[in-house]
């Protein structure tokens, strides 16, 4: 700003070239110079006014704080649904502006559903055995490791005698899973973008690895399953690959080159740049032929969902469908799958997701993204918080750290449903153990030693359905021993299993872990659980302000 003393300036050094433009002229005048010095004092008293404008401004963003919170857990442990959650309380009208660009994952999460039915259902070759052992692999999610330690398929296979006629039906999914992959990726890519996974890092076993395209083909199996830990830090990157996607996304009917879960990188605005939902943003009127919606374009996905849909409906209720499903150990139902119940609904001409299907939908994150709301606090002023949500993939946890120095809280969220499942991204390791593993280094971290750390214990909606559906806690976690297979006992067992390992392991002696049980796919369960974290970080927030 302005300079004070106007005097001394222009005695400085005649060398100065500034010095030098500022000196009244040698003529001057006495009005000159009168004249001059009053311009000079408005000038001085504007400058004033900027700089204490500028005082007020920092003052009213010293009086909105901004909160910082870090969502960490590992994949599908459902961090991106509760920033989908916060979402809907704090911004709605930017939530209901992204629905119409959910559709595209909605579909893909069916189609991708449906595939793997039909994938599962197909008649064994023994020739797949083969290829198996030369290394190509098979689709890794959902597959539940048996208490005998391996998939039943390798026990028993009921025949579907419709298999032939299914497959032919729904023969126009292939293309078009590949097809939505592209879109969703980024409607300028060749390849559909799944799961950042042609970083260096990978270790790809062996020679014949590397795919028409020239990535790097996954290196998938299903081992036996002891129950043991991983020897890998869960914060490393894993040296196992999952998810590859296939050369060229190729149609292939084999399980073995179908492409495996899509996700965004967090750079790539997937959501405007899908081209279909440009065209309900301007509605066209019918009587100038004119495209009116989607449903009005021939080339829009939903054409072949809604003729598919027939034959996706008749294979989900098909009873030899879902008994070699059960034989195989795959349950669909814990993920995408939620959308095989809704086909009817989904497929139609004019159908727009509803909340409950947004907070559904399955699409993997990439990187870093930080999402920023104002949120009131308990005083109803109002606060700047941002939410950083992570990819939780192991992979992908090298980019949480530069997170860590200024955070002022973590939402850490273990999905405690997963006791029989195993990473996507790494088949040797169960997803519980994982989970385990990382909140022990979550909380034994001397950069996070003074973060305020709730913790979600989620995916309690889907722990009940699975020991009601008989699945024993104790098969898969032999240290449960013959404690009751209750949801009550189990969640007892896991909130001291959680809290012991922080007790031991953190540095802080004195922090006090906000524990809650969660399904945060509900809405009205999540509003509360949201409502009762908000408070419990400002008032933390407000406690360390107090102590600095
Ligand atoms: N039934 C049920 N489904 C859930 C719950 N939480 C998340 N999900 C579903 O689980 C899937 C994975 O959730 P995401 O929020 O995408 O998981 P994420 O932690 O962001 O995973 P990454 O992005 O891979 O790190 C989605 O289909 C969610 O709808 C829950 O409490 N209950
Ligand atoms: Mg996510």
């Amino acid at each position: 700003m302005m300079k004070s003393k106007l005097e001394p300036q222009r005695r400085r050094s005649e060398s100065d070239p500034l010095a030098l433009a500022l000196q009244p002229p040698a003529n001057e005048t006495d009005a000159d110079r009168e004249k001059r010095l009053h311009e000079e004092l408005e000038a001085k008293r504007v400058s004033d006014g900027i700089d204490e404008m500028l005082r007020a401004e920092k003052k009213e963003r010293k009086n909105k704080p901004e909160i910082k919170v870090l969502l960490l857990g590992q994949s599908e442990s459902g961090k991106s649904t509760t920033l989908k959650q916060f979402q809907l309380m704090h911004s709605p009208a930017a939530f209901n502006a992204d629905r119409t660009a959910w559709r595209a994952v909605i579909y893909l999460n069916l189609v991708k559903s449906i595939l793997r039915i039909l994938d599962a259902i197909a008649p064994e070759d023994p020739l797949e055995d083969d290829a198996e052992e030369a290394g190509e692999h098979a689709e890794p999610a959902s597959i539940i490791i048996t208490s005998r330690g391996r998939p039943q398929s390798a026990l028993t296979v009921t025949r579907v005698p419709k298999y032939e006629r299914y497959r032919a039906a729904l023969a126009p999914l292939y293309e078009l899973e590949v097809r939505l992959a592209r879109l969703i990726s980024s409607p300028d890519d060749d390849e559909p973008e799944c799961n950042d996974d042609s970083r260096p890092h990978w270790t790809v076993g062996s020679p014949n690895a590397y795919g028409r395209n020239g990535r790097p083909l996954p290196n998938i199996s299903i081992p036996d399953y002891h129950g043991s830990t991983s020897p890998l830090s869960p914060l490393s990157p894993s040296t196992t690959v999952a998810g590859q996607p296939s050369p060229g996304g190729s149609s292939s009917s084999s399980s073995r080159s179908r492409q495996a879960e899509v996700s965004v990188h967090h750079s790539k605005d997937w959501k405007k740049k899908w081209s279909l939902v440009s065209r309900i943003t301007s509605p066209k009127s019918a009587h100038t032929n004119e495209i009116e919606g989607w449903w009005d374009d021939p080339k829009d996905p939903v054409h072949i969902m809604h003729s598919c849909a027939p034959a996706m409906m008749q294979l989900w209720d098909d009873a030899s469908v879902r008994r070699c499903l059960k034989e195989k150990g795959l349950r669909l139902e814990e993920s995408s799958g939620f959308f095989l119940n809704e086909i009817r609904r989904i497929t139609a001409l004019r159908y727009f997701p509803t909340t409950d299907d947004v907070l559904k939908a399955r699409l993997k994150t990439t990187g870093v993204v930080e999402h920023s709301f104002i949120i009131p606090d308990t005083q109803r002023r109002q606060m700047i918080w941002r939410i950083y949500d992570v990819g939780g993939a192991r992979y992908q946890r090298q980019t949480w750290t530069p997170y860590f120095d200024d955070v002022n809280a973590i939402i850490f969220l273990a999905p405690i449903s997963a006791f029989d499942q195993v990473l996507a991204e790494d088949p040797k390791v169960n997803r519980l153990q994982d989970s385990l593993l990382l909140w022990k280094e979550v909380v034994s971290n001397k950069l996070l030693a003074n973060v305020n750390i709730i913790l979600f214990l989620n995916k309690c909606d889907l722990l009940k359905d699975k020991l009601a559906a008989g699945v024993q806690l104790a098969s898969h976690l032999p240290g449960y021993r013959d404690r009751p297979n209750d949801y009550e006992s189990i969640r007892q067992y896991f909130k001291a299993k959680f809290g012991n390992i922080h007790a031991q392991c953190s540095h802080n002696k004195e922090r006090q872990i906000n524990l809650l049980f969660t399904s945060v796919t509900d809405t009205r369960g999540t509003k509360v659980v949201i409502n009762s974290v908000r408070d419990s970080i400002i008032k933390a927030n407000l406690r360390s302000m107090q102590l600095m």
